[in-house]
């Protein structure tokens, strides 16, 4: 049986709402768990598919090959992946800057553009919400998923930064923070297989994307959201790979110094 990663935030329930609510039928054993968790556990074989960051495709790609029409991407403001400050960003150089463990994708995009935008270098320290090891002196912290909703409640950080605006604002392209990957090997023992949970996925996003609604009045209150909040987020958010965004994962990748093709890498389905 495929082993299935699932992020464990609300951010992926519109591909998954199908399997969720009972309507397309799910023969497979979900994982869930925050993105940088989910990364390892494919990387090392413990999961078969899995969303995971795009950072984490970029640098192991020869372990994956990724569905074709899936991603989690905005084109601007994305909502969830937050940078928030007490000091305006510039003024970071040698500041105390708490990244969150569950990224990869957006703590390489922080760090590059911290440096590269920005011209600073903070002194980077790591923290998860499970283990609290976050000191309220952090001079600025970078949130992903539902975590982000909870540090908006924090009236400490007077300069907020939304990721996807930032990256949109430079390049003028969407960003790709996730990619369903398949691990190479369960492609060639199982072809089969990959290619009938793709197309279940297919449909499950199918109606997702028009149960939106649905997803909002039943998830929203578990994050602290409103439904119209949460209907608002998930305008931010796609679930697509087209053109653009391959082109956006490429961008991202030589930005890291990686030379990478993302259009070899897509299954063929
Ligand atoms: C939009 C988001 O995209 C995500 C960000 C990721 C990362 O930074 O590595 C990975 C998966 C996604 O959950 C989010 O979590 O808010």
């Amino acid at each position: 049986m495929l082993k299935v990663g699932k992020i464990e935030y609300i951010n992926v329930l519109p591909v998954y709402f199908g399997f969720i609510d009972g309507v397309i039928p799910f023969e497979y054993q979900f994982k869930e768990a925050v993105p940088s968790a989910l990364n390892e556990l494919l990387r090392e074989g413990k999961i078969d598919i899995s969303p995971i960051s795009s950072y984490e495709f970029i640098t192991n790609s020869e372990k994956y090959f990724l569905f074709p029409n899936f991603s989690i991407s905005s084109f601007g403001e994305v909502k969830s992946v937050l940078f928030f400050s007490k000091l305006p960003i510039h003024q970071l150089h040698r500041k105390d800057v708490w990244l969150t463990k569950s990224s990869m994708t957006s703590r390489a995009l922080i760090e590059y553009l911290l440096k590269n935008r920005y011209g600073v270098e903070p002194n980077y320290y790591y923290y998860s919400m499970k283990e609290g090891n976050l000191p309220k002196s952090a001079t600025a912290v970078l949130a992903i998923g539902d975590d982000a909703f909870k540090f908006l409640k924090d009236k400490n950080f007077r300069f907020i930064y939304d990721l996807g605006e930032e990256w949109k604002n430079i390049y003028d392209l969407p960003f790709v923070f996730a990619v369903w990957a398949v691990r190479r090997q369960t492609v060639e023992n199982q072809p089969l297989s990959v290619k009938k949970i793709y197309n279940k996925f297919l449909e499950s996003k199918k109606y997702g994307l028009n149960h939106l609604k649905k997803i909002a009045a039943r998830y929203a209150p578990r994050v602290g959201l409103t439904e119209k909040e949460c209907m608002e987020y998930f305008k931010c958010l796609n679930y697509d790979f087209t053109n653009l965004h391959k082109k956006a994962i490429n961008k991202f990748a030589q930005l890291l110094g990686f030379d990478i093709k993302v259009e070899k890498f897509l299954l063929s389905m």
